[in-house]
C-alpha cells in the first residue's frame, strides 16, 4: 500500500552553502522517498515564493504534513492537490514552495520505490527510458551567478550529434576543461561561478571567441556536432527605469537588444537562446522568435516560470518556441508536467532545468526522461551537477 504514514522535514546544506528544504516520505509498506528543494539566485519575478527554509518547514509541518498523511504517495495529483490546499495561495507564499516541492517529489520517490519501479516509469510509464535529453552544459558563465565576470549569465555547450547520453555528458566535460586550456593559453584567471562554470573577468565578446574556439577543438576530438547555446537571463540586464539592457558602461533598447541577439545566433550558429529580453516582454519575444525560431531555440524561463498561465499567454503570442522547466518555481510535479504537457502539445520543446543553488537530488534526471524532454540543463561539473549527470548514464544503463 502506498499511503503515507510519515512525512518528515529538515534543513540541509545546499551548493551554495544555503540551508534548503530536504523532506522524508514514508509510506505503510515501507517504501520511502526524499527530496530537496534547489535555489534560484536570478529568479524570475513570477515565481513560486521560497520561505527561508527554517519557517518554511515549520509552516509545512504545520499546514501540510497532518493533511498528507493518509493520502496515497502514488497518487501524485492528490499529493500536490493536498500541498496547494494546506497552503491555500498561488504562489505557496504561505508553506513556501521549497517545502512543496521536497514533499512532491518526496513522495513520486515513496510511490516508485513501493512499485519497484524507476522514478522516470513511475512517472513517465512504461515506454519511457528510450529516449535521453540533450544536456546543456553550462561552461561560462556571469551575471548572478559569479561577480566580475561576463553579462551574459551561461554560455551552454550543447553536444547535439552525440550518439547517446553518456557520450554526451563527457563532451560538455571536456568543453569544460577546453575552456580552461583556452583561458590559461590567453592568460586570463578564471575562478568558478555557482554552478561550477569558468567565470572569468572577459568581456561577453571575448567569451565567445573562447567557447567557440573550446567547442571546435572538443568537436574535432569526438567527431560529432557540438553547437553551443546562451541562458542571457536578461531580466537582470534589464532597468525598468532606463528601459534598456544594461551591459557595464553601454546600453541597449529593446530593439537593439533583438538586432544583438539576432546577429549572434547567425554568427555563431547558436542552437539554443534562454531568456534573451525580459520577463515582461512577450512582444520582444515574439519579434526576436519570428526572425531566428526557425533556426534556434527561443527559451522561455523568467518568462513562463513553469507556470501554465504565462505559458498560455506565451503561445497566444508566438512569443518563444521553448519552455525551461524548473520545479520549484511552481512548486509541484504535477504543476511542472501539466506546464510540459501544454508545452508539448503547442510543439514547444521542453528543457528540465536545474537551479543555482542545488543539493545531491536527481529527481529532475528522472524528470527529462519521464516527460521524453529534449534538453536537460544541469550543469557540467560538481558533485550536486554530476549526480544529475551521472543519474541520467545510470537510466541509459538500466541501472537505477
Ligand atoms: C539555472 C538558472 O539560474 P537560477 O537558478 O539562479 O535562476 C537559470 O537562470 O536558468
Ligand atoms: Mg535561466
Amino acid at each position: 500500500m502506498t499511503r503515507i504514514t510519515r512525512v518528515s522535514l529538515r534543513r540541509v546544506l545546499d551548493s551554495r552553502g544555503n540551508p534548503t528544504v530536504e523532506a522524508d516520505v514514508l509510506t505503510e509498506s515501507g517504501g520511502f522517498g526524499r527530496g530537496a528543494a534547489p535555489s534560484g539566485a536570478s529568479t524570475g519575478e513570477y515565481e513560486a515564493i521560497e520561505l527561508p527554509a527554517s519557517e518554511s518547514i515549520a509552516k509545512a509541518r504545520e499546514h501540510a504534513v497532518p493533511r498528507l498523511e493518509g493520502q496515497y504517495a502514488g497518487d501524485q495529483r492528490a499529493v500536490d492537490a493536498a500541498l496547494r490546499a494546506a497552503d491555500g495561495t498561488d504562489d505557496f507564499s504561505n508553506i513556501g514552495a521549497n517545502s512543496a516541492v521536497a514533499i512532491s517529489m518526496a513522495a513520486a520517490k515513496a510511490a516508485a520505490d513501493v512499485l519497484g519501479a524507476p522514478l522516470y516509469q513511475h512517472l513517465g510509464g512504461a515506454f519511457r527510458g528510450e529516449n535521453f535529453p540533450i544536456p546543456l552544459g553550462n561552461v561560462v558563465g556571469g551575471g548572478e551567478h559569479a561577480k566580475e565576470a561576463t553579462h551574459i549569465q551561461e554560455f551552454l555547450s550543447a553536444p547535439v550529434g552525440a550518439p547517446s547520453v553518456s557520450e554526451a555528458v563527457f563532451a560538455n566535460a571536456a568543453v569544460h576543461a577546453a575552456v580552461a586550456d583556452v583561458l590559461d593559453e590567453r592568460g586570463v584567471p578564471a575562478a568558478k561561478g555557482d554552478e561550477g562554470a569558468w567565470a572569468p573577468p572577459i568581456s561577453d565578446a571575448e567569451a565567445f571567441e573562447v567557447v567557440e574556439e573550446a567547442v571546435a577543438r572538443v568537436e574535432d576530438d569526438v567527431g560529432f556536432e557540438i553547437r553551443f547555446g546562451l541562458d542571457m537571463a536578461a531580466a537582470e540586464l534589464y532597468d525598468d527605469d532606463r528601459e534598456a539592457y544594461v551591459y557595464g558602461d553601454e546600453t541597449k533598447s529593446a530593439g537593439e537588444q533583438i538586432e544583438y541577439v539576432a546577429g549572434l545566433v547567425d554568427e555563431y550558429d547558436l542552437a539554443y537562446v534562454e531568456d534573451p529580453l525580459d520577463e515582461n516582454d512577450y512582444a520582444a519575444f515574439a519579434e526576436l522568435t519570428d526572425r531566428v525560431g526557425d533556426r534556434t531555440l527561443i527559451c522561455g524561463d523568467d518568462l513562463f516560470v513553469t507556470n501554465v498561465e504565462r505559458l498560455r499567454e506565451g503561445i497566444e503570442t508566438d512569443a518563444a518556441n521553448s519552455i525551461l522547466i524548473k520545479p520549484n518555481q511552481i512548486g509541484t510535479l504535477s504543476d511542472a508536467f501539466d506546464a510540459v504537457e501544454l508545452a508539448a502539445r503547442n510543439g514547444y520543446e521542453t528543457i528540465i532545468s536545474h537551479r543555482s543553488g542545488e543539493t545531491e537530488d536527481t529527481t529532475i534526471a528522472h524528470l527529462a526522461v519521464a516527460t521524453d524532454a529534449g534538453f536537460i540543463k544541469t550543469g557540467t561539473v560538481g558533485g550536486e551537477r554530476t549526480a544529475k549527470l551521472n543519474e541520467l548514464v545510470r537510466i541509459a544503463d538500466d541501472a537505477v
